[in-house]
């Protein structure tokens, strides 16, 4: 296939982005892919990524043979693959493990105060914050600290706060197969608070409802009066 090929010989740093561009696929809810994002195994995405961040370090006009510098394209690059972006590798995605509503629950379950870690996408520097989630049981009840692992999968892309809150949304959606979920999440971003404006006192609110939660105000209020219950 001409396009891998073209990936393959990047090694030799000669990366178009313009003849990669060609081919979008709408990939895990939306997150702008390539149709051959992961043709590339993640050890040639090291191998590159370690590359091209030298690169950007000696253009800015650091000594690369200083001995705490000369590691961090490597460092820079597996923590991109491995850890800060790994979310968007379907393979990374968590299985949701469910399991029978034997207990007859019927009231919604919230999982509050959830830590994410993301990067905005548009100036690669972090944004941090809390989800919280409500579902009602449709059958299944999820296990708990699936819904953790499922926030930090779609956090671990670069992002916009919009879209990995519908993204969160719809996933636990479908895994839950229930219409009834509500999202919040409530993040600083790095980019308002270290640069640019400057802000460090604001945080963004982003929701999502659908089923219940969308049609009805009291299910709404509660699931909003259970965040601000004392811990
Ligand atoms: N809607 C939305 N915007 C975001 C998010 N994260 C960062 N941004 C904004 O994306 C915008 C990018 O705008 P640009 O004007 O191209 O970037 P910039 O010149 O660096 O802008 P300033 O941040 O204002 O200095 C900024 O206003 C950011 O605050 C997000 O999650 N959602
Ligand atoms: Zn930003």
């Amino acid at each position: 296939m001409k396009q891998k090929e073209t990936l393959l010989n990047s090694a030799g740093i000669d990366l178009n982005i313009e003849e990669l561009g060609d081919e979008h696929v709408a990939f895990s809810h939306d997150t702008p892919l390539r149709g051959d994002a992961f043709e590339m195994d993640d050890e040639l995405k090291m191998e590159l990524i370690e590359k091209h961040f030298k690169e950007i370090m000696y253009v800015l006009g650091l000594d690369l043979t200083d001995d705490s510098l000369k590691g961090t394209p490597k460092r820079v690059a597996k923590m991109f693959v491995k850890e800060v972006f790994s979310g968007l590798d379907p393979k990374n995605k968590p299985e949701a493990k469910l399991f029978e509503n034997k207990f007859r629950y019927k009231e919604m379950l919230v999982e509050k105060d959830i830590t994410f870690y993301s990067h905005c996408e548009h100036h690669f520097v972090p944004i941090f914050g809390k989800a919280h989630v409500a579902y009602v049981s449709n059958g299944h009840v999820i296990g708990l600290s699936k819904i953790n692992r499922i926030v930090q999968y779609f956090a671990k892309r670069p992002q916009v706060q919009e879209r990995l809150t519908v993204q969160i949304g719809n996933e636990l959606r479908e895994a839950l197969g229930t219409e009834d979920v509500a999202v919040i999440l409530d993040a600083d971003h790095m980019c308002v608070s270290s640069r640019g404006v400057k802000d460090n006192s604001s945080s963004t609110v982003t929701s999502f409802y659908s089923g219940i939660f969308e049609k009805e105000d009291q299910k709404r209020n509660e699931f909003l009066k259970y965040l601000e219950l004392p811990r």
